[in-house]
């Protein structure tokens, strides 16, 4: 405590214990729920990527960092984010595998009967978006198996229309982690996209897969934009921390996607390789620009 009578001696005690305390370390949720964010990105994050943390808590370290939502949970989840002012952001819904999904007509039914149940359900728990995937090319043609999948987005867009839910078919990489996966390429889901035509029938922008399969991020999201509903992060190499071991400038590509007007979410999805939710904050951090 300071108590001095002195007038002098108190403004150069006040003063001392004003500069000690800077230099103290601070609570490090005090010293980020100070920090100004801009929040041109909505942020949130994969559930899958922190799978020993129990989803309450991660909900609650989430609701503090100032992300919106938790991405990729089970139906029986998507009412837990509410509890801390958040929401699912990405559901599953019964969109196909990644190795078994639309570019094959005979999983079509099977898709559409799980989204005519789970999108009303999607859009009364407010989770925005459900994902789904190409299925692998298993020697079908990257034509066909076009064909193949606007013919069954084009069943589940009335479902996504009608619902005010939007249906995002995931790009990964084909290179290392989903050998043989057909949404690989942006153009390939933009084409699909292009002849489906809805608002509501768009591409998971996958950072981290498609660092590994193009590059050329940035102008890939400035040209194609209108398509790319939903994006993912991770550092490449390795799906880590986004931090100075990988090669993606994670600033920029945010600032990228801020100015296209971009609404909806970016879910970091990284395995972290130090104490998850420091990473998952350093990250934040990063992408709040
Ligand atoms: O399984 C993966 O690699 C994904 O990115 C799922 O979102």
């Amino acid at each position: 405590m300071i108590q001095s009578s002195n007038p002098m001696t108190r403004r150069r005690l006040i003063q001392t214990a004003a500069a000690t305390a800077a230099t103290l370390p601070l609570n490090p949720l005090a010293a980020h729920a100070e920090k100004p964010r801009h929040n041109r990105i909505h942020q949130s994050v994969s559930r899958w990527c922190y799978q020993k943390i129990p989803l309450d808590t991660l909900c609650t370290a989430a609701a503090a960092m100032g992300l919106k939502g938790i991405d990729l949970l089970n139906l029986d989840e998507w009412e837990i984010p509410k509890r801390y002012g958040l929401i699912c952001t990405m559901g599953y819904a019964g969109g196909g595998e990644i190795n078994q999904a639309l570019n094959r007509v005979e999983n079509h039914a099977a898709i559409e009967a799980a989204f005519r149940k789970n999108i009303p359900l999607a859009a009364k728990a407010g989770v925005p978006n459900v994902i789904t995937f190409s299925g692998l090319r298993a020697g079908l043609s990257d034509d066909e198996g076009a064909r193949n999948t606007v013919a069954g987005l084009k069943r589940l867009k009335p479902i996504a229309e009608d619902n005010g839910v939007t249906i995002n078919m995931e790009l990964l990489n084909s290179k290392r982690d989903h050998h043989d996966y057909m949404c690989d390429h942006t153009a390939w889901g933009v084409r699909v996209c292009e002849e489906v035509g809805s608002p509501r029938i768009k591409l998971l922008y996958d950072i981290y897969h498609m660092q590994i399969m193009e590059g050329d991020l940035i102008a890939t999201i400035r040209t194609n934009h209108q398509w790319l509903g939903h994006y993912h992060t991770g550092g490449v190499p390795g799906r880590h921390e986004l931090d100075d071991t990988q090669e993606v400038q994670w600033a920029a590509v945010m600032r990228a996607i801020a100015d296209t007007g971009f609404t909806g979410y970016v879910a970091h999805e990284f395995v972290p390789t130090r104490d998850p939710l420091t990473s998952l904050r350093q990250a934040v951090d990063l992408c709040d620009v």
